[in-house]
């Protein structure tokens, strides 16, 4: 069967590579154009490297919302955590606690009014204040994101915990208080500059990518990715300019976040050198799309039509799209390739598994929790657990 003959795939590693670079901590933010992305590319060089990840014990997220990193043991025959690139709030306090000293930190910003329209249209039902919007929108047969946008303060309760992604939601993920500006921001702000290494800037991905491979020391090989968890296109709502501006303003924090890292994001290309930032973006292009080429048959492909093991998840408001792997590539292609197009849930599973030697325990799925702290609908979804001979296995798996 073909999706057994793809998991075969996923259990042929490429040959590791010492690691030359320090510890890293990605903070992923949500729906900022490419974090699922920037994992993906993180968890194949930890798969590589052989490192050791700072798992949430058994589930996707850090307690999200809240701030405790409730991290797994360290596994035995390691003496540190060389990785974390899960969910969380940020709490440096709490972060530097759990991961070497010298870790590298990093993460990933994208422009405020389509972070705001992608977290909306993806959370429209497990953020409380979205879902009251879209309720009544839905009597109203209005759109739930103009019917939030014209009078958010109706919708929106700051002390309910599941708000957090309802205002300002990078700010949020950023550890800030993102309910209104005070006076501690211009300080937290510049902790935040000094305590990150890189801010990528989703607007400016190949670059940041480039910037990212320097510190890091990676090669193309490492760099090439595939755009994750895209939205279908009749799931985006096209923005009008009088609703940008509703949005700009209802998430002016985000704005001031987003402006001041864009700033920083263009000196350090600056002290890399803008001519050879130039070269360089061009060089990772071409090699991207080779391996591009190489690996996809199809892209953007509905969730409805794709193998369980590669199907992203999917929310109740929002068709997330995804790809299909060439059918005929070479042995020491196949795991690349379908590595790069795993997604989030799927890869998260597949390392778990393998960094903690469990079987048959299976990620608790049902403890999966979202930003309103309730159980997802995550059983729609594959679990990908290793069996006894090093293969992967998924089971309970559904299209939407
Ligand atoms: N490389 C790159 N550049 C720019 N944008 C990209 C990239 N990769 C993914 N995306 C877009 O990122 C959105 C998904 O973000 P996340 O992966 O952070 O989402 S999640 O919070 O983990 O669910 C999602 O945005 P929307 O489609 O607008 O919802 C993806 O299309």
């Amino acid at each position: 069967h073909w999706s057994q003959f793809l998991l075969k795939q996923l259990t042929s590693l490429n040959s590791s590579r010492r690691r030359a670079h320090p510890p890293v901590v990605f903070l992923k933010t949500h729906r900022t154009g490419s974090s699922s992305t920037v994992q993906n590319i993180l968890f194949r060089l930890g798969e590589r490297e052989r490192a050791t990840f700072a798992f949430p014990s058994h589930t996707y997220q850090f307690n999200y919302p809240d701030r405790a990193a409730f991290v797994d043991e360290l596994p035995e025959g390691s003496s540190q955590f060389d990785l974390l690139c899960s969910h969380m709030r940020l709490d440096l306090r709490e972060v530097r606690k759990v991961m070497p000293q010298n870790a590298v930190f990093i993460t990933v910003l994208r422009d405020p009014i389509k972070t705001f329209e992608s977290v909306f249209g993806y959370y429209t039902s497990t953020v409380p204040a979205f879902l009251t919007a879209h309720r009544a929108a839905a009597i109203e047969g209005k759109s739930a994101l103009s019917v939030f946008l014209d009078s958010p303060e109706i919708f929106w309760d700051p002390k309910e915990p599941g708000n957090g992604l309802a205002k300002n939601p990078m700010s949020f993920d950023m550890g800030f208080n993102n309910q209104k500006w005070n006076g501690s921001w211009p300080e937290d702000l510049e902790q935040l500059e000094e305590a990150f290494h890189l801010v990528m800037i989703a607007e400016h991905f190949d670059e940041s990518l480039v910037l990212l491979g320097a510190l890091l020391g990676l090669e193309h090989e490492d760099l090439a990715y595939l755009r994750l968890n895209v939205r279908a296109g009749n799931s985006v709502t096209d923005l009008d300019e009088n609703m940008q501006a509703k949005v700009r303003s209802w998430n002016v924090l985000d704005t001031l976040l987003y402006d001041f890292f864009v700033q920083v994001f263009w000196e350090k290309a600056s002290q890399f050198g803008m001519e050879r930032l130039k070269v360089e973006v061009e060089r990772l292009r071409a090699f991207t799309e080779d391996v591009r080429r190489k690996c996809v048959s199809r892209a953007e492909v509905p969730p409805g039509e794709l193998e369980d093991l590669l199907r992203p998840w999917q929310t109740e408001t929002a068709t997330i799209v995804g790809y299909e792997v060439q059918g005929n590539l070479l042995l020491q292609d196949q795991g690349f390739c379908i590595r790069m197009m795993l997604p989030e849930l799927q890869y998260h599973s597949h390392l778990y598994f393998k960094q903690y030697a469990l079987d048959q325990v299976g990620l608790n799925v049902s403890g999966l929790v979202l930003a309103n702290g309730t159980p997802s609908s995550l059983h729609r979804t594959s679990l990908v657990e290793l069996n006894e001979d090093g293969a992967l296995h998924h089971q309970n798996a559904s299209p939407r």
